[in-house]
């Protein structure tokens, strides 16, 4: 299956189908311009298979936008995940595949949907690094990583991140002393939590200090990260990032 997407001066974006046949569509699902390609390519494939009903359509998101707002925080704030997904649901895929999804909450609200592990990419930043011990930044990180721990053979250390009086206070529950620690979550936006982590890894005496997240969002706080982290690596998901203090996965499709 081929298509053309052409965007109009207002902003509209139209689909044209050029080649039938099964169809997937990757997206990097972290803008709702992404989500409406994706919407105008599905309305056009299903007009033009209305009678082939053995063609599948898949969707593969790689930063879903939204992905964090998966609760209604508070009352009379809009729940934005539900939206999102409804929308997604809406343009009817087969099956949908989410990257590292923040939480099951997405995987729960999308139809047909499976989650892609991010098992391949901390591996690689594994065995770059040398057999690091993996740091779990808090209680959501914990079980995602703990299963990756027992997949790479890896000693993990969890961590935890209160607030007392605003201020973070974290908790290391390991020895990480003269130890190389990758740290490893789904996200960085700002990166404040893991700037907190790796200064209390370094006072516990960690040789280096190194980050992995999916999706690397860095909008704001960046720079600050390489007065305590040695290196980051993460895909790109949400951007494409071009600086010597990252590595960089490419995803196929991107
Ligand atoms: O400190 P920043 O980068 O803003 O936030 C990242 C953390 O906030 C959580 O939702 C993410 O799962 C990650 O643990």
């Amino acid at each position: 299956m081929k298509y053309e997407i052409k965007k109009f001066k207002d902003g509209q974006v139209a689909a044209k189908i050029t080649e039938s046949g099964d169809i997937h569509i990757k997206i990097r699902g972290n803008s709702y311009e992404d989500l409406f390609r994706a919407a105008a390519i599905k309305e056009a494939w299903d007009a033009e298979n209305s009678t082939n009903k053995t063609a599948t359509a898949k969707l593969t998101i790689f930063c879903l936008i939204g992905q964090r707002s998966d609760r209604r925080f508070n009352k009379g704030e809009s729940f934005d995940l539900k939206i999102i997904c409804k929308f997604i649901n809406d343009m009817k895929f087969d099956s949908v595949a989410i990257l590292h999804p923040h939480s099951p909450i997405s995987l729960a609200l999308i139809h047909n949907a499976e989650k892609i592990s991010h098992v391949d990419y901390v591996e690689k930043a594994f065995n770059e690094i040398g057999n690091p011990v993996l740091v779990s930044p808090d209680a959501g990180a914990y079980k995602t990583t703990h299963e990756i721990a027992e997949k790479l053979n890896a000693d993990l250390v969890p961590s935890n991140k209160v607030r007392v009086d605003g201020a973070p206070v974290i908790s290391i529950q390991g020895d990480v002393k003269d130890k190389q620690c990758l740290i490893v979550d789904d996200l960085a936006d700002g990166g404040r939590t893991f700037k907190f982590l790796a200064e209390a890894l370094k006072k516990q005496g960690a040789a280096k200090v190194y980050l992995y997240v999916t999706h690397a969002q860095f909008n704001y706080g960046f720079d600050e990260l390489k007065e305590s982290i040695d290196h980051i690596y993460c895909t790109n998901s949400y951007k494409d990032i071009d600086d010597d203090f990252v590595t960089q996965f490419k995803l196929e499709g991107l």
